[in-house]
């Protein structure tokens, strides 16, 4: 259980209060600036909030020695720079202390055929995927017993269409292991997918947050980015979108 109380950050953060549990899988949807990536930071522990307490379990997520944190927070931050040259596999080693790639893992990512390729030649996407790949793998134990908080800043970033639906349909899945699960993403329809929780924050305040059935409906996400969407279900309506006006 992940409990969020009355955090602020200057600037950044107004207030969030929220809780999660062990087995849900939240998405965070935001304009550009809300706080997403802030909130990220606070409740992972790297960033001390102005007030307000991020409990882990009971547990001051600040009071957490690093190295116990390592082995059960996944944290896959937006931005991430490597200024010298290893292979994909060098990384997975100096991250994880192997190369045994997971098959969940294995299966979304196709990790396997770029072990042997410098990381820095690799493409935006094919990076991206290796990032995902060795923040799993650091904390795989807790993550293949669904004990790990799991928190992926816009983790899809990059991705082609497969690697997207591949990689949102694994996270899902740890969350169904009993792992919790909080990302960000900017593509309502894959959230609508692959989500069971919605976090929207608007103006770095909560705007709304539950069940994504219940949130997830055309007027809160037009007002949460100020721009129209409409609601339409498919032919045999098993499956609701959002489709964003034309300027
Ligand atoms: N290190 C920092 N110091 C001060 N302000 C910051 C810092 N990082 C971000 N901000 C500001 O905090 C606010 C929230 O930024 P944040 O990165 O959390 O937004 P976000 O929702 O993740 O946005 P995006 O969708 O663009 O990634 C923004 O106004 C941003 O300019």
């Amino acid at each position: 259980m992940l409990t969020v109380s009355q955090v602020n950050l200057e600037h950044r953060l107004k207030n969030i209060s929220a809780n999660m549990s062990a087995g849900e899988c939240w998405h965070v949807l935001g304009q550009n600036g809300a706080g997403k990536s802030s909130l990220f930071e606070v409740i992972s522990g790297l960033l001390e909030a102005d007030s307000g307490v991020v409990e882990l379990n009971g547990v001051d997520v600040s009071a957490f020695p690093i190295s116990e944190l390592a082995t059960k927070l996944v944290y896959l931050q937006q931005h991430y720079a490597l200024s010298f040259s290893l292979s994909v596999a060098e990384i997975l080693r100096f991250y994880a202390g192997h190369i045994d790639i997971p098959s969940e893992i294995e299966q979304a990512l196709s990790i396997s055929t770029l072990l042997n390729r410098k990381l820095n030649n690799l493409s935006g996407g094919e990076q991206q995927r290796v990032h995902i790949a060795r923040c799993l793998m650091q904390a795989w134990h807790a993550v293949k017993n669904g004990e790990a908080l799991i928190l992926l800043d816009e983790p899809i970033q990059s991705l082609d269409v497969v690697f997207q639906e591949q990689s949102l349909a694994m996270f899902k899945a740890l969350a169904r292991k009993g792992n919790l699960l909080i990302l960000s993403i900017h593509d309502v329809n894959l959230s609508l997918r692959y989500c069971d929780h919605v976090l929207m924050i608007k103006n770095n305040a909560i705007f709304c947050c539950g069940a994504a059935n219940a949130i997830m409906t055309a007027d809160n996400i037009s007002e949460l980015y100020d721009y129209p969407f409409s609601e339409v279900t498919s032919k045999n309506k098993s499956e609701k979108f959002f489709i964003r006006s034309p300027l």
